[in-house]
């Protein structure tokens, strides 16, 4: 959908983005980077709202930088910051939105009432803009982003000050875009569990310079065969009896084990082992690696980068 290479912009002597050479595939991206580490400058960039120094490349088979405005048009983009016009209401902004795109006016009507059903804003949909609280702006501004039906939609933050419950919905909304849809989609975010919960790949950002972009699938997939073990009770005796058959151990946080050198499909020999050492399994799958621990290694270069990184849930549960 998006690939440029050796994009570099400078604001007077800050450098936002060193030489970035990158490529977003169809589904969801995730664009993760503590703050100042260019999300903001890269997507103003993608879009010509940022003048750009050095780079090239296509979005959506345009090519870029030179035809920015054609590509514009076609992609739906979610600023960070506000961005509504005092004196209008939510269905008029969305309206205005629809028109400006080029979509007649009844029509332009019409998709801006069906996409703020999407969005879930109701009667405040007739109540001036100016009045709304956060979590309506987001979603206005997600609305006015999706009116045009665009192929790629570009979302700075979407989830900023948002409640769990809000959160979720904003998380599901994007997940149906993707598969129901066919969006593809650049979500920027220091939100790490909001990667984990709807990207399928990845890009990371760290002082302006890419430090990581895979597959979540590839990222959590462990370099040799674990399982990843939870016993009931005391694990001391599973762990020794699975040392000697010649296997590393590692106890996580949370008590459950990693067991290398086990295939996944062999999970036999884990319940022998079990059995053997009068272990009770709880719980026994293929291992993951920890979403958080790479990122957090990646930003650990910066310590104070690493702190900005928002983690969530896999954190907080135990789970490594
Ligand atoms: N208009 C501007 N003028 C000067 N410096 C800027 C401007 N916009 C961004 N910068 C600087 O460029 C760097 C990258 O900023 P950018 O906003 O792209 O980062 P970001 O990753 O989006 O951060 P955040 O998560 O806080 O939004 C920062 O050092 C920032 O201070």
């Amino acid at each position: 959908m998006v690939e440029v290479s050796g994009v570099s912009k400078r604001y007077g002597t800050i450098q936002a983005l060193s030489d970035v050479t990158i490529a977003f595939p169809p589904g969801i991206t995730g664009l993760l980077g503590p703050n100042g580490s260019g999300k903001s400058t890269l997507i103003k960039a993608l879009l010509g709202l940022a003048r750009t120094h050095q780079g090239e490349g296509q979005v959506l088979g345009m090519p870029w930088p030179r035809d920015v405005r054609a590509i514009r048009d076609s992609v739906g983009y979610l600023p960070e910051d506000d961005c509504y016009i005092a004196g209008l209401t939510g269905i008029e902004s969305v309206a205005f939105m629809a028109q400006l795109s080029g979509l007649p006016g009844t029509e332009g009507l019409r998709r801006a009432h069906e996409i703020m059903d999407f969005c879930d804003i109701g009667e405040e949909r007739y109540r001036e803009v100016e009045t709304y609280s956060t979590g309506m702006r987001q979603k206005l501004k997600f609305a006015q982003a999706l009116v045009h039906d665009p192929p790629l939609l570009i979302l700075d933050e979407p989830t900023t000050g948002l409640d769990p419950d809000q959160r979720k919905a904003m998380l599901s909304r994007i997940a149906t875009l993707a598969r129901t849809h066919q969006k593809s989609i650049i979500l920027s975010t220091h939100i790490l569990h909001d990667v984990r919960s709807v990207c399928q790949q990845v890009v990371m950002l760290v002082h302006g310079q890419v430090r990581l972009s895979d597959s979540l699938a590839n990222l959590q997939r462990p370099s040799a065969p674990t399982m990843h073990v939870t016993v009931s009770g005391d694990s001391d005796a599973l762990v020794a009896h699975i040392e000697r058959q010649g296997h590393t151990v590692t106890v996580q946080r949370d008590g459950s084990l990693k067991i290398e050198g086990v295939d996944p499909t062999d999970t036999a020999v884990v319940w022998k082992w079990a059995a053997d050492a009068g272990a009770a399994i709880r719980r026994l799958q293929p291992a993951e690696n920890s979403l958080d621990q790479i990122f957090f290694d990646v930003a650990r270069a910066e310590p104070a980068a690493a702190e900005q990184l928002s983690y969530g849930p896999e954190a907080s549960d135990g789970r490594s």
